[in-house]
């Protein structure tokens, strides 16, 4: 486990808080015949997108998850057994992550490739979070879209979204555009919510609370905005709960809130099987989960554009060569096998598990 810290370029804002670094683990996986493989912990130093942290990430796999796996033997990572320690999702992502790289790396494969997905050519937007002015948001916005980002996501909250709403549409009355509340309304709010359906945006991700399916279904009944849910999104029990009770009509799938790529894959499918487009969230990941994220955004229904864009939108210097670059709106993965990136770590502050 390689322990960083990254600060942001500049600091990143939602309904709830303000985030100026990073702390970061890297887990670096060897096997017996000299592969490696990498994995990222995307938690953050607080508890506030979910329950677990930097240290409770790395505490459960010290303690439990590396003691649980390491002596199982597998042929190929959907074997692994992990299930029997409870959620951590982004710890066992950490782990699980590397496993897939590994094993991708030892067939030679692309990650991508490895786990279905039918293109290396993913559409990226740009999420914007709150600004100090309106004035600021729109010089942001305006940045993001020359950079060559397609859709612009903005975080809102409750004081001046309609009003913030209302100058930027005048600015941008065409740009594909969607906002994101984690949570930071509720059902009584319905009446305002409604009013941003003239601002013909292609989805409000979590305006609710994240265990609020039957609020949510209420919600999206009266609104024709799309509901997509985020932070309500853990399991494939969640999406079928969505889904029966029309809770919301997309789903942002985030390898760390789902505990990895097997999970992920399956609630892909899931939700391809029923109709319901789904779109990679970002954890203003590093390099090896921003790789990782844009490996499982290749996977047929992902057919909205990432959050995951270019390393240098979030950092002064990412850890991997080269580093992810936009082009016109689109993320191009390497072909070399894996990740497909070369990792450069710092030889700091890490812990070997052995
Ligand atoms: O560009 C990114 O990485 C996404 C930014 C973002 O919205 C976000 C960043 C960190 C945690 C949660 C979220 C979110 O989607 O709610
Ligand atoms: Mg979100």
């Amino acid at each position: 486990m390689h322990r960083l810290k990254m600060p942001l370029k500049f600091p990143f804002t939602n309904s709830i808080t303000t985030i100026k670094k990073k702390d970061i683990i890297i887990t670096e996986l060897h096997d017996k015949d000299g592969f490696i493989g990498y994995g990222e912990s995307v938690a953050f130093d607080a508890p506030w997108y979910t329950e677990e942290t930097t240290h409770t990430v790395e505490y459960i796999i010290e303690h439990h998850l590396w003691p649980l796996i390491k002596a199982q033997q597998i042929s190929h990572p959907a074997e692994l057994k992990i299930n029997n320690i409870r959620r951590n999702h982004m710890a066992k992502t950490a782990i699980e992550g590397a496993v897939w790289d590994l094993f991708a790396k030892r067939k030679q494969q692309p990650l991508y490739q490895a786990i279905g997905g039918t293109t290396n050519k993913i559409p990226v937007g740009a999420a914007i979070g709150l600004q100090s002015s309106d004035q600021q948001l729109i010089e942001k916005i305006e940045q993001a879209l020359q950079q060559g980002y397609k859709r612009i996501k903005l975080k809102i909250k409750p004081e001046n979204d309609l009003h913030t709403l209302e100058k930027v549409r005048s600015h941008f009355p065409t740009t594909p555009m969607m906002i994101d509340a984690n949570s930071a309304y509720t059902i009584n709010d319905i009446e305002h919510l409604k009013r941003m359906d003239q601002y013909h945006l292609m989805m409000i991700e979590q305006p609710l609370a994240s265990d609020d399916f039957t609020d949510h279904a209420k919600l999206q009944q009266q609104l024709k905005t799309p509901i997509c849910l985020d932070e309500s999104i853990h399991t494939l029990a969640d999406v079928q709960t969505a889904i029966a009770l029309q809770s919301c009509k997309i789903i942002s799938i985030k390898l760390a809130k789902v505990g990895g790529f097997t999970n992920a894959i399956q609630i892909h499918d899931y939700c391809q099987q029923h109709n319901i487009p789904v779109w990679c969230g970002g954890m203003l990941e590093a390099g090896v989960g921003r790789a990782q994220s844009l490996a499982l955004a290749t996977l047929p229904n992902f057919t909205l554009p990432a959050d995951p864009g270019a390393s240098n939108r979030y950092w002064h210097q990412d850890i991997i060569t080269p580093e992810v670059e936009v082009n016109n709106g689109y993320v191009t993965l390497p072909q070399q096998p894996g990740i497909g990136y070369q990792v450069k770590l710092p030889s700091t502050d890490q812990k070997v598990l052995t």
